[in-house]
């Protein structure tokens, strides 16, 4: 995050000539209740060095008309809204607008402006150059980089600004640790989560292997979506068994988990399992009724926690079926240690490719897009159709296969 929005406040200063940028703080809410803090190279040089995100975020807080008031009343020229929470206002210096591909001869109009820069959310902004005359002569463009929740706010914002016709272009960058913006090749921070993982299953690894009858258990992030849990299992290769959420799995019984890691432990004398925290949720008994319902302030559902709950499980089971035999579940969930760090050096440079790749579509007239790569080409993509894409692990194509074949784990077919 850090990192994009570095690229931004450079790439905007530097190649654009936006020279006065601010960043706003805590969420689409920082839009109508916070005030924005001007950002310069000077002081962003190192944040692609810094976990985390240095303008502070939050969930929730989506109030659309309060939101469009403010870039309209605050004289937002230029925005890029970075996670949910982060918005960079910048300024385009000449062109027409296109939605999603480079419009033709549409006219811009000119628009007086002396506003000062707003941004909502964690926004970046810069004052709008104006001509001698006095006259603007850039077109107002909100950028806006996040998760589907993000993108679905995005959707919404690009429509009121369309409605209120409002002479504001949107941009976007999709983002999300979890991996489950589609169409899109990959989100940036995906592939540091999952170098992150390999510490925990290093950790999960070695104690297993200083243990009689050790199971490793290692909760990963990824609410709808395994590709971390996945992705680190084919790195790591010593595995035993990778839950996620686009997979069933059952504990008991001919073909169940229990059975399988029975089998290991027998054989090996410890196992490691990875479980997506997204996995499981039909098969954690719902003892409070009223827990179906939680949602965080966004909407998203509250998961059970799946790593707890098998941690019991296994336990138990072992408990009952082996009383005698010494057995130890060594339990490590680094969900917040994967997302808290810096970008690696692969997320680094892309972080700035897709940075850039958002400034100079908008810069360059177009609007209503996200900009990301498809099969490895850049592209604009129309926010509608990322916001509506899921991407989920396909079960059926090679990469889940490597998987099955590599632990060998049960197909959890209930037979
Ligand atoms: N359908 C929607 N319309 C408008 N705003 C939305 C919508 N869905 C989510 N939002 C807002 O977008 C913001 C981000 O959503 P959310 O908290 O789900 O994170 P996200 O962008 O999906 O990222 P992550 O995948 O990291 O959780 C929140 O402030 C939320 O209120
Ligand atoms: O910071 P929060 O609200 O706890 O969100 C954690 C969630 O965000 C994600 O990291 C997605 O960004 C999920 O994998 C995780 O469950």
């Amino acid at each position: 995050m850090n990192t994009v929005i570095r690229e931004l406040v450079v790439g905007l200063w530097d190649l654009y000539g936006a020279h006065h940028i601010f960043g706003v703080e805590a969420g689409y809410r920082g839009f109508y209740s916070g005030e924005p803090v001007a950002l310069n190279p000077k002081m962003v040089h190192d944040w692609h060095r810094k976990g985390g995100t240095v303008l502070e975020t939050s969930r929730g807080g989506f109030d659309l008309a309060r939101i469009v008031d403010a870039i309209q009343d605050r004289g937002f020229n230029q925005l890029l809204i970075i996670k949910f929470d982060n918005f960079i206002e910048a300024r385009r210096s000449s062109s027409s607008v296109g939605r999603g591909r480079r419009a033709g001869a549409t006219k811009r109009k000119r628009v007086a402006s002396s506003a000062s820069p707003t941004v909502g959310g964690r926004c970046i902004g810069h004052r709008p150059h104006t001509h001698s005359s006095g006259r603007w002569l850039g077109l107002p463009i909100v950028y806006i980089i996040g998760g589907d929740g993000t993108m679905r706010g995005m959707v919404e914002i690009f429509n009121e600004i369309q409605r209120r016709k409002l002479n504001i272009a949107v941009a976007g960058i999709p983002k999300t640790v979890d991996n489950d913006v589609g169409i899109i090749d990959r989100s940036f921070g995906f592939q540091t989560a999952v170098e992150m993982a390999q510490q925990a299953i290093s950790a999960a690894n070695t104690e297993v292997e200083s243990a009689v009858n050790g199971v490793g258990l290692v909760k990963l992030m990824g609410r709808s979506t395994g590709h971390i849990a996945l992705h680190a299992t084919l790195s790591r290769r010593d595995v035993d068994s990778c839950l996620i959420p686009e997979t069933d799995f059952y504990l008991e019984g001919r073909g169940g988990l229990l059975e399988f890691l029975g089998a290991r432990l027998k054989e090996n004398g410890h196992a490691v399992v990875f479980v997506a925290e997204g996995a499981g949720q039909d098969v954690i008994p719902r003892s409070d009724e009223a827990h179906v319902e939680e949602k965080d302030e966004s909407g998203n559902p509250v998961f059970l926690d799946v790593g707890g709950w098998l941690k019991l499980e296994l336990k138990k089971w072992w408990a009952w079926d082996h009383e005698t035999e010494l057995f130890t579940v060594k339990y490590i969930d680094p969900t917040y240690m994967v997302r808290a760090v810096p970008a690696n050096a692969t997320d680094n440079l892309y972080c700035k490719l897709v940075a850039h790749l958002a400034i100079h579509g908008a810069m360059a007239g177009y609007t209503g897009f996200v900009s990301g790569p498809i099969n490895g080409n850049y592209a604009y993509i129309p926010v509608e159709d990322v916001a509506r894409a899921k991407n989920p692990v396909d079960t059926r194509d090679h990469k889940w296969t490597w998987v099955r074949s590599l632990t060998n784990q049960p197909d959890f077919e209930k037979r």
